[in-house]
C-alpha cells in the first residue's frame, strides 16, 4: 500500500482528503446526533425539565409505539347509545401516563430532537406573551418532513416571511370574499345529499360519514382554494389525497438520523406525487393570470390572492399557499364535522334543536351568507364538538434562541408539543362534567366557562390563530344545516369508538351512521 502511494503522489493526496473529509463528515454526524442531544438533555435537565429517560437513536418513539390507542366502549341499549368521551387516555395513552408520571410539563424525545409536552395553559400564555411569543418557530424536523405538503406555505414560515405572507393572505377571507364562495358548497353537499336519497330509496340507508365527509369537504376546499374544475382540477386533488397517504398512512420515524432512508419508499411517493402536484398547479396559476388579464374573476381563494398579490407573491410562493390551504382546511373541516355527526347521532335531542332553529333562521328559502351567524345554537355544537374532538389535536413550536419561562431556561433549537386534547377535556379546567357533551356551556361564553381562556384552543393561538377559521364555521354552517334539513342520523350498532391520532384526530374505524330522510 505504502509503495503504491509513494508510486503515485495524486492518489496519496486524493486519500489524505478524502479520509479528512470523512473523518469531519463523521464528526458533524457525531456532533450532531449525540454531543448536542446529549448536552440540550442535561440544560434541560438543570432546570427542572424531567420526563421519560430516552434510548438513542429512537428517543422515547418506541415507547409510544408500544401503547397503542384502544378501543373505547360503547354502551349499546334499546333506547340509547352511550359513547365515553373520555378520549385522551385512548387517543394519546403514552402522553397520559407521562402526564400522571411528570406533570403536565415534561420532556420527552422523538428520535435525536427534544420536544417539551406542554398541557398546561398557564406555562403556555408565559411563554406566548408578547417578545417571547416572537422567539418561536415552526420544528425544522416536521417542515423538512412536511415539505411536499406545505413547502414554504404560511403554516410553516415564521419571522418577517411570515408577517409578509399573513399580510398578502389575510384579505383573501374577508367575508365580503368568503360571501362569494356560498354556491360552490351548496353546491357540492347538495350533490353528495343527493346520492344518498338515490342510496336510501335503493334499501341501503347506512353510510361511513367520514368518507362521505371528507370526499365533500376535499371537493369544496378544492373548490374554494383553486377552483377544481377540470381534469386538472380533478388530477391535482387526487394527487395531493395520495401524498397525505403515502406521507401519513405509513410507519414513520420522525427525529430519527436518516429515517427518510429507512421509509425510502414513501419519502420517494411523496416526492413524485409532490412534483407532479406543483406542475398541475401552475399551470393553473398560469392560466388564471392570462384570464385575469382579459378580465375573467374567479370567486376562490387563488383568484382572490391573484387579484390583491400584484406580483408580491412568486409563482412558487402561490402553488405552496394553494397546498397549505388544500391541507389546512380540507380534513380539518371534514373531521369537525365528521365528529359532530357523531355526537348529534347520540344526542338526537340536539338534532331537534338545531333543526329548529335552522327552520327559524333560515327557514325554507335558499341558505343566505349573512343569515349564518343567527345560527347561534349551532356554533355553540361547533365548539363542544371541537373542545371534545379537536381535529388539530396539537401545536408544535421550535426556540429560536434561550428563553426563560417562569425561571426555566429552555435552550436554543428546543421543540415545544401542545397537547390541545390535555387542555380540552381536563377537569380542572372544565369541571367535573367535562367528558360530557354540553353544547350550552358555549352559552354567552367564548371559551366554555374554562378557568383559563388558553384552555380552549381550537384553531390555535396568538398571532399565528388558524387565518381559516371563518371559511371553516361558513362551511360547517351550510353542511349541518342542508344535512338536518332533510335527515335525521343514528349511529349503525357496527359503529367502534376508538379515535386515533395521525396528524388529525379521526375515527379509527370510519364512523357508520344511518340515515332516514325526513
Ligand atoms: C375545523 C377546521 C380547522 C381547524 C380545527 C384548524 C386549526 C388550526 C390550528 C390549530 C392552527 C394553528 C397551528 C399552529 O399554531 O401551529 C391553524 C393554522 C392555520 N390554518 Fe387552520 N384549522 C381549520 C381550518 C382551516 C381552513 C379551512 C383553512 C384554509 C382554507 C386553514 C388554514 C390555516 C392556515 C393557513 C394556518 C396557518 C396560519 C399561520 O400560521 O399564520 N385552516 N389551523
Amino acid at each position: 500500500m505504502d509503495q503504491f502511494l509513494d508510486a503515485f503522489p495524486f492518489w496519496y493526496m486524493f486519500f489524505n482528503v478524502f479520509v479528512v473529509v470523512l473523518s469531519l463528515v463523521f464528526l458533524k454526524l457525531f456532533l450532531h446526533c449525540w454531543i448536542l442531544p446529549v448536552r440540550a438533555q442535561k440544560k434541560l435537565g438543570e432546570n427542572g425539565f424531567s420526563g421519560p429517560p430516552p434510548s438513542f437513536p429512537l428517543g422515547n418513539l418506541n415507547d409510544m409505539k408500544k401503547l397503542k390507542p384502544a378501543l373505547v366502549m360503547v354502551e349499546n341499549s334499546k333506547s340509547s347509545i352511550k359513547i365515553n368521551h373520555d378520549i385522551h387516555s385512548i387517543a394519546l395513552p403514552h402522553f397520559a401516563l407521562w402526564q400522571q408520571q411528570y406533570g403536565k410539563v415534561f420532556v420527552y424525545w422523538l428520535g435525536i430532537e427534544p420536544f417539551v409536552y406542554v398541557a398546561d395553559p398557564e406555562f403556555l400564555s408565559v411563554m406566548s406573551k408578547g417578545v417571547l411569543g416572537k422567539s418561536w418557530g415552526k420544528p425544522n424536523v416536521f417542515k423538512k418532513d412536511r415539505e411536499p405538503m406545505f413547502g414554504t406555505g404560511l403554516v410553516m414560515v415564521e419571522g418577517d416571511d411570515w408577517t409578509r405572507h399573513r399580510h398578502i393572505i389575510t384579505p383573501a377571507f374577508s367575508h365580503v370574499n368568503l360571501k362569494a364562495m356560498k354556491t360552490m358548497m351548496v353546491e357540492s353537499t347538495t350533490n353528495m345529499l343527493d346520492r344518498w336519497a338515490i342510496q336510501i330509496n335503493s334499501g341501503n340507508p347506512e353510510f361511513d360519514m367520514e368518507n362521505e365527509i371528507i370526499g365533500t369537504a376535499g371537493e369544496i376546499i378544492a373548490k374554494t382554494s383553486f377552483g377544481v374544475k377540470g381534469e386538472n382540477g380533478t388530477q391535482v386533488l387526487k394527487n395531493l389525497r395520495a401524498m397525505q397517504f403515502a406521507l401519513f398512512n405509513s410507519n414513520r420515524y420522525v427525529g430519527v438520523p436518516f429515517s427518510n432512508i429507512l421509509a425510502f419508499k414513501q419519502t420517494l411517493r411523496a416526492r413524485e406525487l409532490g412534483k407532479e402536484i406543483d406542475d398541475l398547479l401552475l399551470s393553473i396559476i398560469t392560466e388564471r393570470k392570462r384570464s385575469l388579464v382579459e378580465g375573467e374573476d374567479h370567486h376562490d381563494l387563488l383568484g382572490m390572492l391573484l387579484k390583491a398579490d400584484k406580483g408580491k407573491f412568486t409563482a412558487t410562493e402561490l402553488v405552496d399557499e394553494c397546498k397549505t390551504f388544500f391541507f389546512a382546511g380540507h380534513e380539518t373541516t371534514a373531521l369537525a364535522l365528521t365528529w359532530t355527526l357523531m355526537l348529534l347521532a347520540i344526542h338526537p335531542e340536539w338534532q331537534e334543536t338545531i333543526r329548529d332553529e335552522i327552520r327559524q333562521v333560515i327557514g325554507d328559502s335558499e341558505i343566505e351568507y349573512n343569515k349564518l351567524a343567527g345560527l347561534k345554537k349551532m356554533s355553540w355544537v361547533m365548539n363542544e364538538v371541537l373542545r371534545l374532538y379537536p381535529p388539530a389535536p396539537n401545536a408544535q413550536r421550535q426556540a429560536r434562541k434561550n428563553i426563560e419561562v417562569n425561571g426555566r431556561l429552555i435552550p436554543n433549537g428546543t421543540n415545544i408539543w401542545i397537547d390541545v386534547v390535555a387542555m380540552h377535556h381536563d377537569p380542572k379546567l372544565w369541571g367535573d362534567d367535562v367528558n360530557e357533551f354540553k353544547p350550552e356551556r358555549f352559552d354567552g361564553d367564548l371559551h366554555g366557562g374554562c378557568k383559563n381562556k388558553m384552555g380552549f384552543m381550537p384553531f390555535g393561538f396568538g398571532g399565528r390563530m388558524c387565518i381559516g377559521r371563518n371559511l371553516t364555521t361558513m362551511e360547517y354552517k351550510i353542511v349541518l344545516s342542508l344535512v338536518l334539513s332533510r335527515f335525521e342520523i343514528s349511529v349503525s350498532p357496527g359503529y367502534h369508538h376508538s379515535p386515533k391520532y395521525m396528524l388529525s384526530l379521526r375515527p379509527s374505524y370510519g364512523l357508520p351512521i344511518v340515515v332516514r330522510p325526513l
